[in-house]
């Protein structure tokens, strides 16, 4: 499990850190990270060029230093420095090691250098970085991220806030990221983490001073030990048994890769409730699910004794008779997942009735949102929260007392008083319709297995994206290729838990 933590908790950190170890130390073990790596970036040191861009704080002087060790091995160093002033000893030792030093002045367009170059080093800032990047530092990363030549970013590429993975403006786009003492949230989440190339993190000795994380990104290993598996003594019913509220007339396939995303995950039984029409066509393509003509809204179908777990929304309706059976669920003590049309009506819940039962359940429940479905749920703007995911999931997670998991390039997970998560699997090839229905089954599978409602989100998206990427090696999906390529995503993760 990769830990990040937010720029506030890292100063805290350094600080401690900077009382116990002599002036600079951590400033040199930073650039002996950062040094390792364009070594491991270049064909050869001796010879190549390499092409530094400093700002004025700390990032720019790990730049430098690190710029210092390669000139030593023969490297051709140039620093560019960003505005009046850098980090003296770091100048004082690249120039002692060879390297060259010139300003970049306002208005210059060339910064020819860098496109000669064989590595770009991206020092202009780093956690010290606010708002969008200034000039002449924005005209820099600009530069940098057109040069057809590999860069690395110091600590965060420029221009990305280190906490919130947030861009405004210009940002550097770099193929590699060495991060310092802990990884920073911002390198995990969309837009950011899409500049930050692949992420390194290089010990500084800061883990001691470090509390717990405040976003956790999961590795294969992490997931494979939380997804479950039958034992010999497993039967049907102590798997787990789903019940599927998706679906109606209009919109019968959103039941049938609903009910086949759970399926496929692994799960004891799916119960499916719907009508005629529908329940037929999840029949006829999942002949082991079986079909329940009762009356929806009747909650006696909902006793924890019958179904571990329910999954409501996907293509259902906003009728008012779909508001009953959302309420019935909600008012059940069943572990609940709402996706898509359940988070219209609790989103035009006159006077929250339906979120004040959201806030009072004690068993799991589960927000499935996209972030258009999250702006109106918060009121907010769909362009904030694909800014600032993590904000607008922790806010919803917060409001209605519940575990959120935000869909999108970055699919995260809030879940009140616990670590955010940031899955790290998916590929844009998902945005296709009713890739979203899949997700909610396989979710709704790993609640009713009995993973609690934020393991389930982070399980069910880890092996979401990574069918995506196995379904057809990069050729574009539909959802029913998901389906497909779910179980040998479950397979792939249980092969990594016997390593
Ligand atoms: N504090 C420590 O103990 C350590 C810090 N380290 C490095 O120090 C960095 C933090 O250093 P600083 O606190 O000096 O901060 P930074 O160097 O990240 O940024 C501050 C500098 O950037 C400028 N700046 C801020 N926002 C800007 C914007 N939007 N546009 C243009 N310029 C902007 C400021 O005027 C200032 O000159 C870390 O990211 C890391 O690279 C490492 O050396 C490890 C140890
Ligand atoms: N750009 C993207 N990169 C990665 N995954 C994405 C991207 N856009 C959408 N997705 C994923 O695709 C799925 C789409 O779900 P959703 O928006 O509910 O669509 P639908 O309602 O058509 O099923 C989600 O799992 C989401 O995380
Ligand atoms: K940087």
């Amino acid at each position: 499990m990769f830990s990040a933590h937010t720029v506030s908790v890292v100063r805290e950190a350094e600080y401690a850190l900077m009382a116990r170890v002599p002036d600079g130390a951590l400033m040199r073990r930073a650039a002996a990270g950062l040094a390792a790596e364009c070594v491991r970036l270049l064909p050869r040191v001796y010879g190549s060029r390499v092409v530094l861009l400093v700002g004025g704080g700390d990032n720019g002087g790990d730049a430098l230093y690190a710029g210092a060790l390669l000139a030593a091995r023969g490297a051709a160093v140039r620093a560019l420095l960003a505005g009046g002033s850098a980090h003296e000893g770091g100048v004082g030792a690249l120039r002692s090691a060879g390297g060259r030093v010139r300003k970049f002045a306002d208005g210059e367009a060339d910064g020819a250098e860098m496109f000669d170059a064989d590595l770009i080093v991206d020092g202009l800032v780093g956690i010290g970085g606010r708002g969008g990047l200034r000039e002449p530092h924005a005209a820099l990363a600009v530069l940098a991220s057109n040069a057809p030549v590999p860069v690395v970013a110091v600590d965060v590429p420029s221009g990305v806030d280190a906490d919130t993975g947030e861009v405004v403006g210009a940002a550097v786009r770099a193929d590699a990221t060495v991060t310092f003492g802990t990884h920073k949230p911002g390198l995990f989440v969309d837009p950011g983490a899409e500049r930050a190339g692949r992420v390194r993190l290089a010990d500084i000795g800061l883990g001691p001073e470090l509390p717990g994380p405040g976003l956790v990104c999961p590795q294969a290993v992490d997931i494979a030990s939380l997804l479950p598996t039958p034992g010999a003594e497993s039967d049907k019913y102590r798997r787990g048994v789903l019940a599927v509220r998706a679906g109606s007339d209009p919109y019968r396939g959103a039941a049938v890769l609903c009910v086949g995303g759970a399926l496929r995950t692994g799960v004891g039984m799916v119960r499916f409730g719907g009508g005629k029409g529908v329940a037929d066509q999840v029949i006829g393509r999942w002949p082991e699910a079986v079909a329940d003509f009762r009356d929806p809204q009747s909650s006696t179908d909902l006793s924890p004794g019958r179904v571990a777990a329910a999954v409501i929304g996907p293509g259902r309706g906003t009728h008012p008779a779909n508001a009953d059976e959302l309420r019935a669920l909600l008012d059940s003590d069943v572990p609940v997942l709402v996706d898509a049309d359940g988070l219209t009506l609790l989103t035009g819940d006159g006077g929250g009735p339906l979120a004040g039962l959201l806030r009072e359940r004690t068993a799991h429940t589960l927000l499935t949102p996209h972030a258009g479905e999250l702006a109106r749920l918060l009121d907010a703007d769909r362009a904030d929260v694909e800014a600032r995911r993590l904000e607008h999931a922790a806010r919803a997670a917060d409001r209605f007392r519940c575990t959120v998991l935000l869909k999108g390039s970055t699919t995260v997970v809030a879940h009140p008083g616990a670590p955010a998560v940031a899955n790290p699997t998916g590929t844009p090839l998902l945005a296709t319709a009713g890739s979203g229905d899949v997700l909610a089954g396989s979710v709704g599978a790993l609640l009713a297995s009995g993973l609690p409602a934020r393991e389930a989100a982070m399980c069910g998206a880890y092996l979401h994206g990574r069918a995506a990427s196995l379904a057809r090696g990069g050729a574009p999906i539909s959802a029913s290729d998901l389906l497909d390529a779910l179980p040998l995503a479950v397979a792939e993760l249980s092969r990594s838990r016997r390593v």
